[in-house]
This record gives C-alpha cells, sequence and structure tokens, in this order.
C-alpha cells in the first residue's frame, strides 16, 4: 500500500518529528548492518523524550500587559498563549542542532507568546499591534523548517512572538473550470490533499514532511516535493496570493495565466521567509486525482552514467517521458540500500546485476502518476530510452518500497540522537555541465570535516551507537543511505568505484530528486558518531558542503531555504546589489523591520 497522503498524523512535538515509540522503530535488519559496518552495539536503547520544562524554566515573558491586550483585542476568534507547552513547540523548527539544543535543556530562546489568528482578516490587526508595541513577528506554519526559519528572534525589538497559523486552514475556493484552489494559507498537506480529493484533484506538491508542513510555509520557502520533476516545485504551482504587510495587503498573481505587466511580484513573496510580510491565502494549479501509479527501477554501473541517462530522458524524451518521482542514489547510498534488505530477492538483484557487468551499482527509482493507460505509456517509452543509455532492470520493487516508506524515515533521526549519533541532510543543485564535479566535491568535502574532527582521529570504541540511514524503507532495496568512503576513494568518473573496506564511523550518501532539463538537484544525508560537541561538528559539516558548493557553482540551498542557516552565503548567490534589493523591498514593506528578523537577509 503507497503512502496515504492524505492521512492526518499527530503534530510534531517540542523535541522531535514524531510522537515516541516505546523501543523506537529502527527495525532490526537496519541494526544489523550498523553492527556490521559500523560497530554500533545492536542492542543501543532508544531513550524516552525529554521531560517537558516548566513554565518556570522558561525566560519571562517580555509582553506586558498592554501589548498583550492589544494583541488579544487583534484576534477576537483566534487566541493568544503564553503556556510554556505552546512556547517551546513555537521555540525551533526541526534542525538538527534546533534538535539537539531542545533536548539538550540549554536555555532556549522561546517566543514571549504565541499568537493564533482564528481568521486572516485578523492578521493585518496583529501587525499593526506589533508595529505599535515593538515586538518581532516569526510567522510559523507546520515548523519544519530545517534551516533556523522559525527561530524565535526578536533582533533589536522588545519582543517576539510566534504567529501561528494553522487555524486558517480552509478552501476557500475551487475552480474547476481552471483547475485551480485556493487556500488559506495554515492548511497543513494532508488536510489540502483530502480537500482537493473530495472533489476529484490532487496538487501533487507532496514534500516529505507533508504531513506537518503548511501550504504558506511551502511557499514562503519555495518547496519542492517529492514528484516535482513531474508536477514542478511550488513556485511553479502557485499562480495566485495575498500577502499581508505591515504596509497593507498586496494581491499577487490571479489575473490571467500569463502577463507582461512589468516583473511577477508574486515572485517577491514565494521565498519571502516571513521576512516581508505574512501569505494569508495561496491560490494553486491542480490536477485530476491519481488513479494510477506505474513503478520501476533501474541499476547504472555509476552515478555518472544514471545522470547522463536522466539528462537524455530530461532532454530528449517526449513530454512526461521522466517519471514524476524521479531519484537516483549514488553508489553508496544504493550499497547501503540494498545492505539493509538482505534476504533472497536482494541476493537474486546482485546476481543479475553482477552478470550483467554492474558491481557497485546506482539505483534509478521512478514512479509515474495518473491514470493507468497514461502512467504505462510514459513508463514504457521512459524505459525504452533508459536501457539505451546503459539502464539495467531492477524489478519494480525498490520504488514501490520506497512508495510505502516515504513518510518513515524522519522519526528515525529523533531515535539515533537519542544513541549518540549525528545525523542530518542538505541541499543543492547544479546544472548538468556541472552536476558530476559539484556531487564530488560536496560529498567530499562532508567526509573530509567528518574525517577531521575529534571523532575520527580518536576513533569511538566499537559499542558507540553511531549512524544509520535516513531513509529505510521495507524488506527489499528501497530509498537512500549509505555509509561513508574515505577521503582516498577513487574520483566518482571512475566507472565502478570502490566502497571503502574500511569505512570511518560515518555515512555520506546522496541522490538526485528533482529533475530539469538543464540540471538536477543533489541531495545529501551525513551520518557520524556524535562527537562531544555536536553543534560544532555540525557546523563543521556544513561549513565544508557549503564551501564546496559556492565553489562549484551550484546553488546554496535548492529547497530547504535560507532562514539563517544560509544567510550568511546568500551575497555569494546573489551579489550585495541583490540583496540590497532584497533590503530595500523589506524597508518598502516593512519599515519597522518586524518581520522575521534574522532571516534571509
Ligand atoms: C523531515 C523533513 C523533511 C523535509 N522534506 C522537505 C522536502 O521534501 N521538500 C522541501 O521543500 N522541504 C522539506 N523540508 C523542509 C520544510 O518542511 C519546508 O521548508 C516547508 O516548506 C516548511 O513548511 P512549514 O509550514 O513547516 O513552514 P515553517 O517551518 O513553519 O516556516 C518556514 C519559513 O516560512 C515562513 N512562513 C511559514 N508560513 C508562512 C506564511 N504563511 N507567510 C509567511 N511566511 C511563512 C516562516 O517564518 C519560516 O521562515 C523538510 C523538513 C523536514 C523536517
Amino acid at each position: 500500500m503507497a503512502a496515504d497522503i492524505t492521512e492526518s498524523v499527530p503534530e510534531s512535538p517540542w523535541w522531535g518529528w514524531a510522537p515516541f515509540t516505546p523501543g523506537g522503530a529502527l527495525k532490526p535488519a537496519t541494526r544489523a548492518v550498523l553492527a556490521e559496518r559500523l560497530g554500533i552495539d545492536p542492542g543501543a536503547e532508544i531513550a524516552a523524550p525529554p521531560p517537558e520544562p516548566t513554565a518556570a524554566e522558561l525566560p519571562e515573558s517580555a509582553l506586558d500587559a498592554e501589548a498583550l491586550g492589544a494583541l488579544a483585542a487583534a484576534v477576537a476568534t483566534g487566541a493568544v498563549s503564553q503556556g510554556a507547552a505552546e512556547r517551546m513547540r513555537h521555540a525551533a523548527g526541526k534542525h538538527t542542532p534546533d534538535l539537539i539544543r531542545q533536548r539538550s535543556g540549554a536555555l532556549l530562546a522561546v517566543p514571549d507568546a504565541v499568537v493564533s489568528p482564528g481568521e486572516t482578516g485578523e492578521i493585518a490587526g496583529v501587525l499593526a499591534a506589533c508595529v505599535a508595541h515593538d515586538i518581532a513577528v516569526v510567522p510559523f506554519g507546520g515548523g519544519s523548517s530545517v534551516v533556523g526559519g522559525v527561530t524565535p528572534l526578536r533582533g533589536a525589538h522588545r519582543a517576539v512572538i510566534a504567529l501561528d497559523l494553522t487555524r486558517l486552514d480552509a478552501l476557500v475556493e475551487l475552480n474547476e473550470v481552471d483547475r485551480t484552489a485556493t487556500f488559506e494559507a495554515g492548511i497543513r498537506g494532508p488536510a489540502l490533499e483530502r480537500a482537493l480529493a473530495e472533489r476529484g484533484f490532487t496538487l501533487g506538491h507532496i514534500p516529505q514532511s507533508h504531513q506537518q508542513a503548511t501550504l504558506g510555509g511551502y511557499a514562503a520557502t519555495r518547496s519542492a516535493g517529492q514528484a516535482s520533476t513531474g508536477y514542478g516545485a511550488i513556485a511553479e504551482l502557485i499562480t495566485a496570493l495575498t500577502l499581508e504587510t505591515p504596509s497593507g495587503t498586496l494581491e499577487l498573481g490571479g489575473r490571467a495565466p500569463a502577463s507582461a505587466a512589468g516583473p511577477d511580484l508574486k515572485h517577491l513573496a514565494i521565498g519571502s521567509e516571513g521576512t516581508i510580510g505574512v501569505i494569508t491565502t495561496v491560490t494553486v494549479a491542480i490536477r485530476p486525482r491519481v488513479t494510477a501509479k506505474t513503478y520501476g527501477a533501474w541499476a547504472f554501473p555509476s552515478f555518472e552514467a544514471g545522470a547522463r541517462a536522466i539528462r537524455a530522458l530530461a532532454q530528449d524524451g517526449a513530454k512526461g517521458d521522466l517519471p514524476d518521482v524521479c531519484r537516483l542514489s549514488d553508489e553508496e547510498e544504493t550499497e547501503l540500500t540494498l545492505a539493509q534488505s538482505e534476504g533472497a530477492p536482494v541476493r537474486l538483484l546482485r546476481r543479475w546485476l553482477r552478470s550483467r557487468g554492474i558491481d557497485t551499482p546506482a539505483l534509478l527509482l521512478g514512479v509515474w502518476e495518473g491514470t493507468d493507460a497514461d502512467t504505462k505509456r510514459r513508463h514504457r517509452r521512459a524505459a525504452k530510452l533508459l536501457k539505451a543509455h546503459g539502464a539495467v532492470s531492477a524489478t519494480t520493487r525498490p520504488a514501490e518500497a520506497w512508495d510505502r516508506g516515504r513518510f518513515s524515515s524522519p522519526r528515525l533521526r529523533d531515535e539515533l540522537l537519542t544513541i549518540g549519533v549525528m545525523v542530518d541532510t542538505l541541499e543543492t543543485a547544479a546544472s548538468w555541465t556541472r552536476l558530476a564535479e559539484t556531487h564530488r566535491a560536496v560529498a567530499e568535502g562532508i567526509r573530509g570535516a567528518l574525517a577531521g574532527g575529534p571523532t575520527a582521529a580518536d576513533p569511538p570504541p566499537a559499542a558507540v551507537p553511531a549512524a544509520v540511514p535516513a531513509a529505510v524503507p521495507a524488506a527489499v532495496p528501497a530509498a537512500v543511505p549509505v555509509l561513508g568512503a574515505g577521503p582516498t576513494d577513487p574520483p566518482p568518473n571512475a566507472a565502478a568505484p570502490a566502497l571503502p573496506t574500511d569505512p570511518l564511523p560515518c555515512a555520506v550518501q546522496g541522490h538526485i530528486s528533482h529533475v530539469y532539463r538543464y540540471g538536477a538537484s543533489l541531495y545529501y544525508t551525513f551520518i557520524a558518531a556524535a562527537e562531544a560537541d555536536p553543534i560544532a561538528q555540525y557546523e563543521r559539516v556544513k561549513a565544508a558542503a557549503n564551501a564546496a558548493i559556492l565553489a562549484s557553482g551550484a546553488t546554496i540551498t535548492h529547497h530547504h531555504a535560507v532562514g539563517t542557516e544560509h544567510a550568511a552565503q546568500l551575497p555569494a548567490e546573489i551579489g550585495e546589489l541583490g540583496v540590497d534589493v532584497l533590503r530595500a523591498v523589506k524597508r518598502e514593506l516593512d519599515p519597522a523591520g518586524i518581520m522575521n528578523p534574522g532571516k534571509l537577509v
């Protein structure tokens, strides 16, 4: 059964992604692989979550009675909360350093209050109250930011509130003729897909965070769903939106399918990360509901060979040949995925691939969505072209397994953090010309940073729990993960890079997951035994990855956004003049500078 995109799940707790499962969700097969390859104690116990801080343990709210009264008056149908649980839940996003800090009990920045409007019309009043009382505003959707986007920074202001938008979750209008739907911005992914499914439609924008994230959050971060190769990223799906700013309301787009009336101002709001205003409604292009999926998986002798085949499909294939979900794992990711699924089918697959000269495969997963006839036709055409480029069929099972397990992996990070494992992801995108070099440089940068730290110089005892993959689906080869190779690995252009025989206690694995005619995204998961200062360890990895990304001419972020995490790198990407343009827009729309201080620019 494929993942149900209309299934709502409990809200993320403040300390992690998903509610605690006693005993943990790490599969025995995964534990066995970790024990064998990384020397991890297969019985390492997953710790229960930390206790909820009490109100007395949180910093006192900086809001006085007058400011609180003004906020309460602005949200007559909503709420203003200063409860400890609410403030904690809005104190951070789901970035690994966020979670490490949250769990450590370190004194946190928490918002002085959480304000939850009940109607979009109340937001203007909230912003006016915040300007009047010198309060910074952090728009808060699903809180799934992995770049520090919802960190409650007050900047130069007296206080800071989290503006929780999740009560604004209505379908405002569905236009079956134009095939567009307008939603309030706080609606979460499953509720949005449920509302569309009831009328026979889908948006098809399904990021891995879809069960928590909101439409406004997607828009504010220029998000990309797992099927963005087929459906397009959110920036391509939005036809109109409303932005409430401290200077007034902007209605952007929606008059016509295209317009030459100057630059498209929608794109000032899409990716603005709450720094110029609050996105209150979003109109999106919708499609008929998916009634059939066709799956495919192929192996290539190397990641580069797979990338060349995907490029051919993107550039020379007919429209729609590219699968909607198109994921090419590098050799390391493929190997650990297979290793976690060992059993008769995987042994057969390995033998079959070896008989075709593929010893260290790079696995491509494809999912075509639509109607039965259409998906089969597109799959057939794509398979022909891929085979002409050296693809060897690996059955449909890996792609089916990925689809089943697509939302299950983020919870594993919660567990890994409790057994002393550092795990996180980062991403970029590059043109085809630069893709292989970017892939090599970023992976080597991460490995070098992990190897160069105190952990590598002083190997952990065998019993120290370490790594695990970020995506560990069912009993057949599936999505991602893998062991890190040492810095002396052969160059990636070699046809079949050898996997390390004596791996470092780390894993660095990569894949392509969003494909364009002129390039693709690159996504990495890195995993290592946590050092004594895991934040410093994380920052070392990030700095190395950022440097490699910028040096190779790729983008600092394909879909995670800028937040606090990439703000220092933004000038290198868009230039100082570009940053000045963004600042000028902010001055115009947010002259008091209350909107999400410290993010983006
Ligand atoms: C496990 C996991 C998997 C992920 N997978 C993906 C993925 O596949 N693809 C992807 O693109 N991202 C992914 N992300 C990142 C994250 O989910 C996206 O950035 C998402 O778009 C954020 O939506 P949100 O509603 O949670 O926004 P939040 O985290 O609440 O906010 C993100 C930023 O947007 C601003 N914001 C939120 N709502 C509004 C609004 N209405 N108006 C103005 N500003 C607003 C916030 O101030 C903040 O700066 C993942 C994150 C996690 C933790």
